[in-house]
């Protein structure tokens, strides 16, 4: 059973403002509402459906089956409240496309990073399980990324995400009263193999991991150069990267609405 939402008096989802009708198994989960429309044109059929707050739907379809393009807006809050709505609606896959600074000095700027789990450093995954539980990706969800990372012939790496709360206090740590503690754990991060640093996997890994739907996530890693200069890379590999992992689970599962797990604890 997923969890109960809030639905408003027009049977919309409080923050999603999506009906039960409006949604089919997957979604992908960009933060920035300006890219689901870019995403949604990767389908067939693309249509927008509802905005509220920084919460953008499109969907189409894949091969027949429906998927939603939803944002997230940033960081774990907002994140935790999409996952949290889409799940009660009836979605049971879900894979992050977002952007992420790179973490590895030898990484190309631009090159996608397959998320295989995240380092739970924000609050909001703190208010669903202790921070011992790790934050993992589904396998099969990884593997269909990976393989379609692999199939789109650009630069990758799997490995874990650092997810934080805050942008500067990642960006400019040291004008931070912080400033010491908080490089010193950066650089712990780093030498345990994190690969980049973002804002919002822990909470995609962690609801899904309590409401027992599917996620995963991939990213574009941005080197610290393009971030000073503002030079952003092209996300089309990334997009494809992600249209084509979901079209794969597709491939790969029964055409139904029956949910593929339970839910922690139930
Ligand atoms: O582009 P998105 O996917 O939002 O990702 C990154 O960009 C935002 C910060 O600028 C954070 O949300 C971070 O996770
Ligand atoms: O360095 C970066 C770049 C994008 N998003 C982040 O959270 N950090």
């Amino acid at each position: 059973m997923y969890g109960r939402i809030w639905m408003n008096v027009d049977k919309l989802a409080h923050h999603l403002h999506l009906r039960a009708g409006d949604v089919g198994r997957y979604a992908l989960l960009p933060g920035n509402p300006d890219q689901v429309a870019s995403i949604a044109a990767l389908l067939d059929a693309p249509e927008f459906v509802a905005r509220n707050r920084e919460f953008e739907t499109w969907r189409g379809t894949l091969d027949g089956e429906r998927v939603l393009v939803t944002s997230t807006g940033v960081g774990g809050p907002s994140t935790a409240l999409a996952v949290e709505e889409l799940a009660a609606l009836g979605v049971d896959t879900m894979i992050r496309v977002g952007v992420s600074g790179s973490m590895r000095p030898d990484a190309a700027n631009g090159e996608l990073a397959v998320l295989t789990a995240a380092i739970r450093d924000e609050g909001t995954t703190r208010q669903y399980l202790p921070v011992e539980f790790p934050a993992v990706a589904d396998l099969d969800v990884l593997l269909a990324l990976r393989e379609a990372a692999e199939r789109a012939g650009v630069p990758y790496r799997c490995g874990p995400a650092h997810t934080k709360d805050s942008y500067y206090g990642e960006t400019e740590p040291d004008r931070m009263p912080l400033a010491a503690a908080l490089t010193e754990r950066f650089e712990t991060w780093r030498r345990g193999g994190a690969v980049c640093s973002e804002m919002e996997t822990a909470a995609v890994f962690i609801v899904g991991t309590v409401l027992g739907v599917r996620t995963g996530s991939v990213v574009m890693m941005w080197s610290q150069d393009a971030i000073d200069t503002g030079a952003a890379p092209s996300s089309d590999p990334l997009f494809a990267t992600a249209v084509d992992a979901v079209r794969a689970l597709i491939a790969a599962a029964p055409r139904s609405g029956a949910p593929v797990r339970s839910a922690a604890g139930a």
